[in-house]
C-alpha cells in the first residue's frame, strides 16, 4: 500500500521564540534550525516577559556562547553569566564568540563584549568565577527569574540545582555529547529536580583486568594513564597497583619496589630501558608464570627493548633540540623530535617504543620540575604521546590492535567530539523553555532530547516533565541509610567518600544530635579547626559523640542550604570488589555504571589479589542522562496527542492515543499521519511509576 504523504512535523514547541529580531548577518547553525521550525512573531505578552526578565547563564562554553547570542537576539536585556575558564585554542572551532586573539582571556567577559557589539543596548554582567564560590549564594540566585545551565560537569550541575531549589528559582538544564543533546526544565515542587533521576556513574574497570588481563585497547589506555604515567610522573606517595600482578612471586619483592626510582648513576636512556623492560618484559614473564590465568585466554608476549630497538638507536633517538629550552613546556613533543607528523597514523611497535623513550626523556629534560605532581591531562601533548606509546606497546604484548595517537587521545580523555550544530539547537531549545517558564506556562514545559538518528522522522523528541521524585534526598528530604563498619571507618572516609563524593556537598557540616562533629567554613577559630582535624582521623565509634548502629547524623551544606539525615547501620564486612568504598549509601539516586561484558567475564576468573576499580574518567562530558536514542530503546512508549496530556494543547494536534510495547509497533505508528510526539514512560528508581506533570 502506498504510504500516505506526511504532514510537516513541526512541534508546537516552536511557537514560542520571539526571534523576530534576529540579525541575519550573523550566521550560525541555529538560524538554519530556526528557519525550519519557528513561527515568525512572538506575542506582546512574550516580549514583555522577555524584556523584564533577569536571567543567569552558567557556563559560557560550547552551549553558553550559542545561548548568550540567542538570548540577546531574542530580546533578553538583563543577562548575567558565570564561567570560571579562560579561552583555549581548542574552543575556537565552536565557541564562535571567541577569536584567536582572545585566547587566555575570560570566557564570560569576552562573550559579553562579543554580544554587546551587535546588541549594545542590553546589560550583560560577566563573572569570571566558579559558580561554587561562596559569593554565589542563595541570595545571589534569588535575584533571577530563571537560571540556564550550559555546564560540562556533574559537580557544578548538582550545585546549581541545589541553589535553585533553595532560592526557588526555575532551572533549565542542558547538555550535549556529539550529536546527542537534551534540555530539561526543573521547577521546585512541580517537576523533577536535576537530581531526582539516577545519574550514570563513571565507567570503572576492575584493577585485575587493567593490571593483568587486558582484552581491549581501553584497558591498555587505563593502565598507561592511571598506573604507569601516575607512577612515573605523579605523586610518588599515592597508592598504585602497578606492582601488583597476578603472581604472588613478585609481591613486595625489592625488584618491584625500586624499579620506578631513577638511580643516581643512571642516565636517562638506561632508566628508560629499565622501566620498559620491567613493565613490558619482566612483569609479563611473571604474569605468564601463573598458568591458571591463561587457561582460557591468549598468552601475552613479553617485550624487551633490545628486541625492538637496538641500543644504538635509542641513543640517537629524537632530536631534543627541536624542542628548544625556551619553549613553553606544554608544547614539548616527542613526535616533533622524532619527525612523526600525522596523529592519525598508527605507529609500529618500534615507533611506539621510540616515542616511549623520547617522551620519557623529554619529561626529565624539559619538564623535570613537574615530575611528582603530574596527573594525566588530555590537553598535555607529551602526556598523550607517552600514554599512547605505552598503551600500544602493552596492546602489542597482549595481541590487541594498536591505535593512533588521535584515537588514543579520544579514549584517554573520554572525548566525544563536540558538534557545533547540536549546541546551537540545544541553546535554541533552552530559550524556548525559558520563555515558557517566564510566562508560567506550566502545561507546555517539555524536556527535549536531540537524537542522533531521526525517530518517527523527528530529531527532537519532546517529553513532558515528571513530578518530583518523592524519594529524592535533594528535593524531597528523604532520609538516607549508610551501611558502614563503625569500628574501622574514619570520619574522614565518611566526609570524602560519602558527603563530598556522593552527596556532592562543598561546605559540609556533620551533626550528631547537638554535637557538631565536623564543619567547613572561613570563620572557624583555631581550636575548632584543630578539633575537627582530630575528629577526621578518628573511627566513627570513637568520636566524642560516638557514631554507631542506629545513630542519625544530620549532614548540611550551608551554601547549598541542603540538609540530609543519614541513619547509620553497622556492618562488619564489605565486598572489596563491589563495595570498594567500604560503605554503602542507599536512598540516593546514582545509577550503577554500565557493565562491560568482556571485562566482567575476565574479572571473575582473575587471580589478582587487588580489588579496587580503576576509573576511566578524566573529562566529564556534558552528560546525557536519559537518552531515548530512537524508538528501539523505548520499552514502553505511549503515543498520544499533547491535547490529551495537557490543557495547553496545540490545536494542530489530532487525537491519537495508542499504547505500544515494541519497536515494531512504534514503527507501525510511524506511518500514522499527524504531528504526534512519542511519550516515554519511565519508572522511579524505587520501582514506582513516575507521574507526569499535569
Ligand atoms: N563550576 C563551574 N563554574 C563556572 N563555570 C564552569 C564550572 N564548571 C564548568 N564551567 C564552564 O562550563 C563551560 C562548559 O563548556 P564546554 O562544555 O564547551 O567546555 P569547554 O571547557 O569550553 O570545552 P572542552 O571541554 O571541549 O575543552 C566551560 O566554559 C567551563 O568553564
Ligand atoms: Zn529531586
Amino acid at each position: 500500500m502506498p504510504k500516505k504523504k506526511k504532514k510537516n512535523q513541526t512541534l508546537n514547541l516552536y511557537r514560542y521564540p520571539s526571534l523576530c529580531s534576529i540579525n541575519p548577518s550573523i550566521h550560525s547553525p541555529y538560524f538554519d534550525f530556526l528557519a525550519l521550525s519557528v513561527s515568525p512573531m512572538a506575542s506582546q505578552q512574550q516580549l514583555s516577559s522577555i524584556k523584564g526578565a533577569k536571567v543567569l547563564m552558567v557556563g559560557a562554553g560550547g552551549i553558553g556562547c550559542e545561548l548568550l547570542k540567542t538570548l540577546a537576539l531574542s530580546g533578553f536585556e538583563d543577562i548575567h553569566t558565570i564561567d570560571m575558564d579562560t579561552i583555549e585554542v581548542s574552543n575556537l572551532n565552536r565557541q564562535f564568540l571567541f577569536r584567536k586573539s582572545h585566547v587566555g582571556q575570560s570566557k564570560a567577559k569576552v562573550a559579553r563584549e562579543a554580544v554587546l557589539r551587535f546588541r549594545p543596548h542590553i546589560s550583560i554582567t560577566p563573572y569570571h568565577a566558579n559558580v561554587k564560590d561562596a559569593c554565589f549564594n542563595v541570595e545571589f540566585f534569588k535575584q533571577f527569574n530563571v537560571v540556564l545551565n550550559g555546564l560540562d560537569n556533574l559537580d557544578a550541575r548538582r550545585h546549581v540545582n541545589r541553589l535553585c531549589l533553595a532560592a526557588d528559582v526555575p532551572l533549565i538544564e542542558s547538555g550535549t555529547t556529539g550529536f546527542l543533546g537534551q534540555v530539561t526544565v526543573h521547577i521546585k515542587g512541580k517537576t523533577e529536580c536535576y537530581e531526582c533521576q539516577p545519574k550514570p556513574a563513571p565507567k570503572t574497570y576492575p584493577v585485575c583486568t587493567i593490571t593483568s588481563t587486558p582484552s581491549k585497547f581501553v584497558h591498555c589506555i587505563v593502565w598507561a594513564k592511571e598506573l604507569l604515567f601516575a607512577k612515573l610522573f605523579g605523586d610518588k606517595n599515592q597508592e598504585n597497583d602497578l606492582n601488583v600482578r597476578s603472581s604472588d612471586a613478585t609481591r613486595q619483592s625489592e625488584h618491584a619496589e625500586d624499579v620506578f626510582e631513577r638511580k643516581k648513576e643512571e642516565d636517562i636512556e638506561q632508566y628508560g630501558r629499565r622501566i620498559y623492560d620491567h613493565v613490558f618484559g619482566y612483569n609479563i614473564e611473571v604474569a605468564l608464570s601463573n598458568e591458571e590465568t591463561w587457561k582460557h585466554r591468549n598468552r601475552p608476549k613479553p617485550i624487551y627493548s633490545r628486541d625492538v630497538l637496538p641500543v644504538e638507536l635509542t641513543q640517537q633517538n629524537g632530536n631534543v633540540d627541536k624542542n628548544s629550552v625556551a619553549d613553553d613546556p606544554s608544547s614539548v613533543s616527542a613526535m616533533a623530535s622524532l619527525g612523526l607528523k600525522n596523529p592519525q597514523d598508527i605507529w609500529s611497535l618500534s615507533e611506539n617504543s621510540r616515542i616511549f623513550f623520547e617522551a620519557l626523556k623529554l619529561f626529565f629534560v624539559k619538564r623535570e620540575k613537574e615530575i611528582g605532581n603530574l596527573t594525566f591531562d588530555k590537553d598535555d601533548q607529551l602526556a598523550v604521546e607517552f600514554v599512547t606509546a605505552a598503551a600500544n606497546i602493552r596492546a602489542a604484548s597482549f595481541g590487541i590492535p594498536l591505535h593512533s595517537l588521535f584515537e588514543a587521545k579520544g579514549i584517554a580523555g573520554n572525548i566525544v567530539h563536540a558538534v557545533a550544530t547540536t549546541n546551537a539547537i540545544i541553546a535554541g531549545l533552552i530559550v524556548i523553555e525559558a520563555i515558557k517558564v517566564l510566562q508560567n506556562d506550566v502545561n507546555s514545559y517539555r524536556m527535549t532530547y536531540c537524537l542522533e538518528h531521526p525517530s518517527r522522522k523527528m530529531l527532537l523528541m519532546p517529553v513532558e516533565p515528571f513530578e518530583p521524585n518523592k524519594s529524592c534526598y535533594v528535593c524531597s528530604e528523604t532520609p538516607l541509610l549508610l551501611e558502614v563498619n563503625t569500628y574501622c571507618s574514619k570520619l574522614r572516609d565518611f566526609v570524602e567518600k560519602i558527603v563530598k563524593a556522593k552527596l556532592g556537598m562543598s561546605f559540609p557540616s556533620i551533626m550528631h544530635g547537638s554535637s557538631l562533629l565536623y564543619e567547613v567554613g572561613d570563620d572557624l577559630d583555631e581550636a575548632m579547626i584543630t578539633n575537627y582535624a582530630a575528629n577526621l582521623d578518628k573511627v566513627l565509634s570513637e568520636l566524642p559523640s560516638p557514631v554507631t548502629g542506629g545513630t542519625i547524623l544530620t549532614v548540611d551544606d550551608l551554601q547549598q542550604e541542603l540538609s540530609c539525615s543519614v541513619t547509620i547501620k553497622h556492618r562488619e564486612e564489605f565486598d572489596e570488589e563491589k563495595e570498594p568504598d567500604g560503605m554503602v549509601l542507599s536512598g540516593w539516586t546514582q545509577a550503577p555504571a554500565k557493565e562491560d561484558n568482556n571485562t566482567s567475564a575476565n574479572n571473575g576468573e582473575s587471580t589478582s589479589n587487588t580489588s579496587q576499580a580503576v576509573s576511566l574518567e578524566t573529562m566529564e562530558v556534558n552528560e546525557i542522562q536519559i537518552v531515548p536514542t530512537g524508538a528501539g530503546s523505548v520499552s514502553s512508549g505511549t503515543k498520544r496527542k499533547l491535547s490529551d496530556m495537557s490543557d495547553a494543547a496545540d490545536p494542530d494536534h489530532s487525537s491519537v492515543i495508542t499504547e505500544t510495547s515494541s519497536k515494531e509497533e512504534l514503527q507501525e505508528l510511524d506511518d500514522d499521519d499527524g504531528d504526534d510526539v512519542v511519550m516515554i514512560d519511565d519508572v522511579n528508581s524505587d520501582g514506582s511509576k513516575k507521574k507526569r506533570l499535569q
